[in-house]
């Protein structure tokens, strides 16, 4: 296995406890970022490794601390790579799920999800901010088929989503880590897909977008290389933005910026023999 999904390198995130204040009030010892480090008693999710993500100061809103304190317990999900999740009993339906990697602050989700009730949407991040924001989104719109997970992506598909489990997977504006000396922080790569089509039903579809055009090209180029995955457009190339994706925050940054955005469409393959 690649140094992407297990070396030993930095801490995943503080999993929320029900109940317990979200403002972050830091304890003496305790790390500048909620993100950080800290004594772990539950176990395995607390491994460091290489992770897609930046830390971030959280400074959440007393609106957003609301929908976490009161929603949370509900609708939330600490992934401490404990256990496998039942999503039927997650959402408490039998809808085809789709798992949205780097939601932000929900917006786009919110909107997703109200747009086609019938799709569960399963939305990681390990911003608090915008989980509390897409709680909130999620309360005020009467979203019943959202459903927002804490911590890193990457220990949710591997420790806590079944084999086949998911009918589609969206990523859109991940971090684009331009640095080269960054690249390996890029989540789109062999290793991730390879991990994802374990947890994808044969024909969910995998979206991603950026506005980065060479983590662009790279993303045409492992998903296109991947055998997992086939290219749902005719000519191997970019997809047409579907109307079903709404403008993101970051997408609408990096329009300001003059930014060209891409789209990927990509079908995960029937299974080959393992
Ligand atoms: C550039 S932002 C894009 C947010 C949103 N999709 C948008 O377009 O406005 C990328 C987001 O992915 C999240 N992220 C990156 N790697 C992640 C991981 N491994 N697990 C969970 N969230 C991750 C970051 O915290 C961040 O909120």
């Amino acid at each position: 296995m690649s140094d992407f999904l297990n070396a030993p390198e930095a801490p995943s995130p503080t999993p929320h406890t029900p109940g317990v204040s979200v403002r972050h009030t830091r304890a003496k010892g305790e790390p500048r970022f909620p993100d950080g480090p800290r004594a772990d008693p539950a176990g395995s999710h607390f491994e460091r490794r290489i992770r897609s993500f930046q830390p971030r100061r959280s400074r959440v809103t007393a609106g957003q601390a609301d929908a976490l304190q009161r929603l949370w317990p509900a609708w939330g999900l600490d992934i401490d790579g404990q256990r496998v999740i039942d999503l039927g009993e997650l959402f408490g339906n039998d809808s085809p799920v789709v798992l949205e990697i780097g939601f932000g602050m929900g917006e786009a989700t919110a909107r997703m999800a109200a747009a086609d009730p019938d799709t569960d949407i399963l939305a990681v991040d390990v911003h608090t901010p915008g989980q509390g924001n897409l709680l909130g989104l999620a309360d005020r719109m009467g979203l019943s088929n959202v459903r927002v997970a804490n911590g890193d992506a990457i220990i949710l598909l591997r420790e806590m989503l079944a084999p086949d489990s998911l009918d589609g997977l969206r990523v859109y504006f991940p971090d684009p880590w331009p640095k080269k000396r960054h690249h390996k922080r890029r989540l789109i790569q062999p290793e991730f897909l390879t991990l994802a089509a374990t947890r994808l039903k044969p024909g969910a579809v995998v979206h991603c977008a950026t506005d980065w055009e060479p983590y662009a090209e790279q993303m045409l180029q492992v998903l296109s290389a991947h055998p997992d995955f086939e290219n749902t457009q005719a000519d191997g190339g970019f997809a047409a933005r579907p109307a079903f994706r709404p403008l993101t925050r970051f997408e609408g940054q990096g329009l300001d910026k003059g930014h060209v955005v891409n789209d990927l469409l990509f079908r995960r393959v029937p299974h080959r023999d393992r």
